[in-house]
């Protein structure tokens, strides 16, 4: 990822530092009325990258573009990669952390498994110097992981004015 920004290979993991893994297992059971319910609300996620592998041929991870919620389907044993926020900060909005949500299914089960890569909470992430001119300023302030994690709510809002 960081060589297709023009960057070193290691730079931007090297702007989250330490990072740890977090695991969850996400069971969404049948619902007679999916359109009545959902299984995980709107959001972004808020770490370094999260990897989603979705063992079932049940489709249920959305993610909106453009107004619009589109299914993400995965080939048998593959991960989707899913780019969080602090990419999103570190690259200066070229990747995008997307918002995507879970969907429920009427008469199937569903299991995600996801592998979050979250960061210390002091780390201080901000836009790579390298992705910063007078045509690209940076869009976001120097933030930390434990305080972006408490104010995330909806949309990553462009924020260094
Ligand atoms: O179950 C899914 O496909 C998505 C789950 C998710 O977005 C999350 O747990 O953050
Ligand atoms: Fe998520």
């Amino acid at each position: 990822m960081s060589e297709s920004l023009g960057l070193s290979a290691h730079r931007l993991e090297e702007m989250m530092g330490e990072m740890q893994q977090t695991i969850l297992v996400n069971h969404y059971p049948p619902c007679p009325r999916p359109d009545l319910a959902i299984g995980i609300d709107t959001h972004t996620d808020v770490g370094a990258v999260s990897c989603l592998w979705q063992p079932d041929d049940v489709v249920g991870l959305q993610v909106l573009r453009e107004g619009e919620w589109h299914p993400v389907s995965s080939a048998r044993g593959a991960l989707t990669i899913i780019v969080a926020d602090q990419v999103q900060i570190a690259s200066n909005g070229i990747f995008k952390s997307p918002l995507h949500r879970g969907v429920l299914n009427k008469d199937k089960n569903r299991v995600s498994i996801l592998s979050f890569y979250q960061l210390n909470p002091e780390q201080l992430v901000s836009p790579l110097e390298d992705l910063i001119s007078d045509s690209s300023p940076p869009m976001y302030q120097p933030t930390r992981f434990k305080d972006h994690e408490q104010a995330a709510k909806g949309p990553l809002s462009a924020n260094a004015s």
